[in-house]
């Protein structure tokens, strides 16, 4: 059985660098949008991140497990963050509503592991 997205948004997905105390767009430095997903595998009951950049190369920016137990924080309505073993994720939101959806099948995702 395959993966299905249980939700689709656009955001720019960006990585904490802890050395320069800076965000930086993850992926290419071009800060650009992605289409971000929650995939949910029924038959491995995991559920990802992923995202891909909007424009021609589709390039994966971002591809990292939900894990039991991860903190999700709702920092503005735009952002989001999260932190996984190797680094923090940021999410900057296209709009208030992508967030809050996103941010839905986040909660819904770390209820159901
Ligand atoms: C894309 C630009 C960006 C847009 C929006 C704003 C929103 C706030 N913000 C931040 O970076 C805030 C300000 C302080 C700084 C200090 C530390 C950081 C950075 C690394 C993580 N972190 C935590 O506070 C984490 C959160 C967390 C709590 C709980 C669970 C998980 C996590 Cl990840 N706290 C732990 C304990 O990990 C952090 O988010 N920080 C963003 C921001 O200013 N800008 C503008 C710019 O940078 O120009």
């Amino acid at each position: 059985m395959g993966e299905s997205s249980i939700c689709q948004v656009r955001a720019t997905v960006m990585l904490y660098d802890e050395s320069t105390k800076r965000w930086v767009p993850a992926g290419s430095d071009s800060p650009a949008l992605s289409r971000v997903h929650i995939y949910h595998s029924s038959s491995a009951h995991t559920f990802r991140v992923v995202g891909r950049k909007l424009q021609a190369d589709q390039q994966v920016v971002i591809n990292c497990p939900i894990l039991k137990g991860m903190k999700y924080n709702q920092a503005t309505a735009n952002f989001h963050q999260w932190r996984d073993p190797k680094q923090v994720w940021g999410l900057n939101f296209s709009s208030k509503e992508d967030g809050a959806a996103f941010a839905k099948a986040m909660l819904y995702a770390l209820d159901a592991l």
